[in-house]
C-alpha cells in the first residue's frame, strides 16, 4: 500500500470512529485518544496534541487538552498552556485558520519562536498544525510534530491532518449538544434549587409508579411535608437563608430516607416523598426519623444554626384512589397536623 492508500483507508476508519457516540463527559484525552492514536500510526510522526484557546476575546491563551505522549488517562494536573505574548506569530497563523505547514519549523516564521524554547530541547524539526474551528472561527489547533529528522508535508498528509482537526471539531459540537441535553433534562426533572425531583415531575412519574405497585401488589404510600412557621425563618434571617433550610432539609431527606424513596419538591416550602413496596405506617414511621434527623442535624447560614420542624400527611395508594383523591386526602391530614400543634405526621 502507497502512503495515499493508507491514508485513504485510515481516514474511512477514523472519520467513522469520530461519529460514533462516546462520553462526552469525559476529558478530551479520553475521548479523541483513539482518533489521535490512529493518526499517529498513520502520519507516522512523534507527537500529536490537541490545544484550544481560551474564551476570552482576546483568544490570548492555548491550553493543551490530549497528548499522545500521555497515557488515555493520564492528563497533567496543570495542562501545559501558550500565550499570545510569547508566541503572537503563532496566535496569528492560528487566527487565519489556514494550516501551517512547517517542514523546518527552525525557520518558519509562524514556528520559529519555539525554535528555543523548546523544539531544540524536544529535538522537534517539523510541525504541521491544522485548525480546529466551531461556528466558522478558530478555536484551538491539532498539532503534529516529527522529531529527529526534517519532513516535506505532502498534501495528502495535510488534508489527512486536516480531518483530523475536523473530527475534533465535530467531537466538541457534539459535547456542547450533549451538555445542552443534560441541561434541559435537569430542568424537566430536577428542582432547581435542591437538586430533588420537581413537581412536573412528580405527575409524570406518579402515574407509573402507582400502576407498576399495583400490578405487582406491593404498597406504596405517599408523604405530603409542609414546613412549620417557614415564613418566620424567611422574616427574621432572610430569604437566602430559607433557600439554605430548603437545600438542607433535601439533603437530609437524601440521607435519612432510602435510595428508592423519591422526594420531590412540590412546591415552594412543601415536600412530597413517594415510599415504594412502603405500608403508610412504615412511610409514618419513616418520617417521624426524619422529623428527629432535621432535629439532630444542623443547617448553617453564615455563623447560625437554623431550627426548623415540619408537619406531615401521610396517605396509602390503592386501585380506588385517584392522584388527586390522595392529594385531597393528604391536605386533610397535614391541616389536622397543623391544627393539633404542627410537627406532627398524621395518616
Ligand atoms: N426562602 C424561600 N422561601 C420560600 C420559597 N418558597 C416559598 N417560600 C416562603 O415560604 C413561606 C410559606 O409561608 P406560609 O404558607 O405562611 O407557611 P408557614 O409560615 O410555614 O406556616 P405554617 O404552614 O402554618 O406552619 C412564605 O414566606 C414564602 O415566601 C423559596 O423557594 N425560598
Amino acid at each position: 500500500m502507497d502512503n495515499y492508500d493508507k491514508i485513504l483507508v485510515s481516514s474511512n476508519l477514523i472519520r467513522r470512529h469520530a461519529s460514533m457516540k462516546v462520553d462526552y463527559s469525559a476529558p478530551v484525552q479520553v475521548f479523541m485518544w483513539q482518533v489521535l492514536q490512529d493518526s499517529l500510526e498513520t502520519l507516522d510522526v512523534s507527537r500529536i496534541s490537541v490545544w484550544l484557546l481560551n474564551s476570552d476575546p482576546e483568544k490570548s491563551i492555548l491550553e493543551c487538552v490530549a497528548n499522545t505522549d500521555w497515557g488515555v488517562n493520564d492528563i497533567p494536573k496543570d495542562l501545559p498552556y501558550l500565550t499570545k505574548s510569547d508566541y503572537p506569530r503563532y496566535f496569528e497563523a492560528i487566527e487565519f485558520g489556514a494550516p501551517i505547514i512547517a517542514d523546518n519549523a527552525h525557520t518558519d516564521h509562524r514556528t520559529i519562536d519555539f525554535t528555543y524554547t523548546y523544539l531544540k530541547t524536544e529535538n522537534i524539526k517539523s510541525m504541521l498544525d491544522t485548525i480546529i474551528f466551531s461556528e466558522g472561527s478558530p478555536i484551538g489547533v491539532v498539532c503534529f510534530e516529527q522529531k529527529a529528522n526534517f519532513r516535506e508535508w505532502n498534501k495528502d498528509e495535510v488534508y489527512f491532518a486536516e480531518l483530523i482537526a475536523d473530527c475534533c471539531t465535530y467531537r466538541f459540537m457534539a459535547q456542547k449538544q450533549a451538555k445542552l441535553e443534560d441541561k434541559l433534562v435537569n430542568l424537566v426533572f430536577y428542582d432547581d434549587l435542591t437538586g430533588v425531583y420537581n413537581r412536573r415531575y412528580f405527575f409524570d412519574a406518579i402515574e407509573r409508579t402507582i400502576s407498576l405497585h399495583v400490578r405487582k401488589s406491593l404498597p406504596l404510600a405517599i408523604g405530603f411535608i409542609d414546613f412549620d412557621n417557614f415564613k418566620s425563618i424567611n422574616d427574621t434571617y432572610g430569604h437566602q437563608a430559607g433557600d439554605e433550610v430548603l437545600k438542607g432539609f433535601s439533603k437530609i431527606a437524601q440521607t435519612f430516607l432510602r435510595r428508592e424513596d423519591l422526594i420531590f419538591r412540590f412546591g415552594g416550602e412543601e415536600f412530597v416523598i413517594v415510599f415504594q413496596g412502603v405500608n403508610v405506617i412504615e412511610a409514618k414511621n419513616a418520617l417521624v426519623r426524619l422529623q428527629s434527623g432535621v432535629k439532630t442535624m444542623l443547617i448553617n447560614h453564615g455563623n447560625k444554626a437554623l431550627n426548623f420542624t415540619f408537619s406531615a400527611g401521610v396517605v396509602e395508594l390503592h386501585k380506588k384512589l385517584s392522584i388527586k383523591d390522595v392529594i385531597k386526602q393528604a391536605d386533610k391530614l397535614l391541616y389536622k397536623a397543623k391544627k393539633e400543634g404542627k410537627n406532627r405526621v398524621e395518616y
